[in-house]
């Protein structure tokens, strides 16, 4: 198994939205974390992440405590939360290569114009993500998934809102071909849509709170 949880539990202001969560997820798989509004799947995301500490429980990845290998996982991890954690400032082309560069690869502007052509976004190259809609925002972070190496792991909270009919197509077409290569994916969706390649499991949280 490469990402594995164990007896997980969250507390939230004071309340537990939900503990005792056991998860693995192997190369080749997706788990889809299901559940209402408020059941805590952005919560159970970031827990993987290693972004918020649990309330209990671990989490391993590749067999390692992600707590004492923080560094290591998230080499390894591509996280696209709610906010897609672009700076405004910079560019769309800049965004991927800073974020490529950070991650130790060499960049450059033909590979970004390639990944925003993949999203529709060509024509964004130059301008900055500040002045991009919420929807073009969310396609620019996406658009490092098309940049190769691809981290084998990515944990995407609500991936497919906020885009349009063309660029759902992108992500799901690159979503299907990370599982053919053996990444694995956690993402959570309120649309009915399930990924078609690889093995897909299901996490649900529950009802509404
Ligand atoms: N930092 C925080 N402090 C207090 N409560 C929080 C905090 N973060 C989240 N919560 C609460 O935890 C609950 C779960 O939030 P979370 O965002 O994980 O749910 P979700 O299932 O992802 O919801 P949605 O489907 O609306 O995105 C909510 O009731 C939220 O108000």
């Amino acid at each position: 198994m490469t990402l594995q949880a164990h007896h997980i539990a969250c507390v939230r202001g004071g309340r537990t939205l939900f503990s005792n969560i056991d998860l693995a997820v192997a190369p080749g798989e997706a788990l889809w974390v299901a559940g209402a509004n408020g059941s805590g799947k952005s919560s159970l995301l970031r827990i993987l992440c290693g972004l918020t500490p649990p309330a209990a429980g671990t989490v391993h990845w590749r067999g390692r405590d992600i707590a004492t290998s923080r560094e290591d996982y998230h080499r390894d991890l591509f996280y696209c939360g709610h906010a897609p954690g672009l700076k405004d400032d910079l560019p769309a082309w800049r965004n991927l290569d800073v974020a490529r560069r950070i991650a130790g690869q060499s960049g450059g502007i033909d590979d970004a114009r390639r990944a925003l052509a993949l999203f529709g976004l060509e024509h964004a190259l130059h301008l900055p993500c500040a002045i991009l809609s919420q929807g073009q925002r969310k396609r620019v972070a996406l658009a490092r998934l098309a940049l190769a190496p691809r981290p084998a792991l990515l944990i995407l909270d609500e991936p497919f809102s906020a885009l349009d009919t063309g660029s759902i197509a992108a992500l799901h077409s690159l979503l299907d071909q990370h599982l053919d290569e053996g990444g694995s994916i956690v993402y959570t969706t309120h649309q009915d849509l399930a990924l078609s390649a690889g093995r897909l499991h299901r996490l649900d949280l529950g009802g509404q709170s």
